[in-house]
């Protein structure tokens, strides 16, 4: 993925840093646009996943909406120039300060996570003399088949409205005169690659459908969230996620009845592939049990490998480059960063030529859930970020 020119342009910036790839990243949203709207579908862009303003740009050109899970990144989406009617906005603890916020704004929906939640939207757009569009985020108890940590749709996760609690909320809407009933909202989990998960998870939209509808309640909106996984070992070749499957699943096994619009939430999916982390070698520890390599970036700059053990691909680009001498012996090196935590290692035993200080490496598949969960704990710099031309 990377050619001689943009290795000396590495060699020549100050590291650690984000490199996207614009060409990666448009690629990917021109993949996204065609499989969505093959099918009349909308897609908001879940802005957690990366705001890095560049990226957030580029998507907003694209005419997808934002789903914000914050105050603040509502204001973000706006400031992007994101149409207000496209904004929505979940999250299990809204505060007071970010409803206002969100009402101020005229966003188009709040997904909302629970009864109470509801009551209190009413009261506060009541005191502006407002409606407020809203979704009813239900929690389906579909297993998403992914790490358990980024798994959001099961009876044991903090997220959305249990079913048995529908009735509460059929009565909560019947009181409340300033919310505007719009539809429903799901999401069960990040980083699904396995496309029978989604067919599970229209089957029981479906059924909710009906137990609105039964209960008096039109849906306008069927919000089935976000959550298509990308391939973490093949970011070059296998590196645009798979929307085709992705939306035909939909298009299949929703029930959509004519006047109603289907929205898609989708973060990693859109922008995984657009950026590696890129840091350097900054000394090499052989040790009698374990070779390290260790990095001048670490869990402050990329934390999933710590908080989730994921895999992310590691690639040595001086060695790959013909900067350096070829050097074709593979040592295994636990290759880690400089925060002062055990856990502050990228993955154990990867396979990589001798490598040296200096030497630069790119962790790649790093545009989701990167930049954005960089923290400065070790009051470390903030991460900088770089563009492809
Ligand atoms: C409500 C909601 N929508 C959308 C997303 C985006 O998920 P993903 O990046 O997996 O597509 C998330 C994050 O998991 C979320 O919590
Ligand atoms: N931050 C997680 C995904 C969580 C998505 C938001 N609910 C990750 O890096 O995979």
């Amino acid at each position: 993925m990377f050619n001689n020119n943009t290795i000396q342009r590495f060699n020549e910036t100050e590291t650690p840093f984000y490199y996207y790839d614009m060409d990666v990243l448009r690629n990917t949203l021109d993949a996204c646009r065609d499989a969505s709207s093959k099918y009349g579908f909308h897609v908001h862009y879940a802005m957690k996943a990366n705001f890095n303003p560049q990226v957030v740009k580029t998507i907003q050109s694209y005419g997808f909406g934002a789903d914000c899970v914050s105050g603040n990144e509502v204001k973000a989406a706006i400031a992007h120039g994101f149409d207000k009617c496209k904004v929505v906005f979940a999250g299990v603890g809204k505060s007071d300060k970010e409803i206002n916020l969100a009402l101020d704004a005229n966003i188009f929906c709040f997904n909302v996570e629970s009864v109470q939640e509801l009551e209190i939207i009413n009261d506060l757009a009541a005191a502006k003399g407002k409606t407020a569009g809203i979704a009813i985020r239900i929690n389906p108890n579909v297993d998403a088949h992914t790490h358990h940590f980024i798994t959001t749709g099961l009876d044991e996760n903090k997220f959305g409205i249990n079913t048995w609690q529908l009735n509460d909320v059929a009565e909560t809407l019947r009181k409340c005169a300033n919310l505007k009933f719009l539809g429903i909202h799901f999401h069960i989990g990040s980083q699904i690659t396995d496309m029978e998960v989604y067919r599970s998870l229209c089957i029981r939209i479906n059924e909710m459908q009906d137990w609105f509808e039964d209960h008096g309640f039109a849906i306008k909106i069927l919000n089935t969230g976000g959550g298509l996984g990308v391939d973490y070992y093949n970011p070059d070749t296998n590196g645009i996620a798979n929307f085709e499957s992705y939306f035909e699943v939909f298009s299949k096994f929703l029930r959509v009845k004519p006047g109603q619009e289907v929205h898609f939430e989708l973060g990693r999916a859109m922008v995984a592939q657009s950026a590696s982390l890129i840091a350097r070698v900054l000394y090499v520890k052989n040790g009698q049990k374990k070779n390290f390599l260790i990095l001048d970036a670490g869990m402050t700059e990329l934390m999933r490998p710590m908080l989730y053990q994921a895999y992310h691909s590691i690639e040595n680009l001086t060695k790959g480059s013909g900067i350096r001498d070829q050097d074709k012996s593979e040592i295994k090196y636990d290759v880690v960063g400089p925060i002062c935590e055990s856990t502050d290692c990228f993955r154990k035993d990867v396979e990589l030529p001798q490598s040296h200080r200096g030497d630069l490496i790119a962790i790649r598949t790093a545009g989701a859930y990167g930049e954005v969960m960089a923290s400065n704990y070790n009051l470390r710099d903030q991460v900088l970020s770089v563009y492809s031309g």
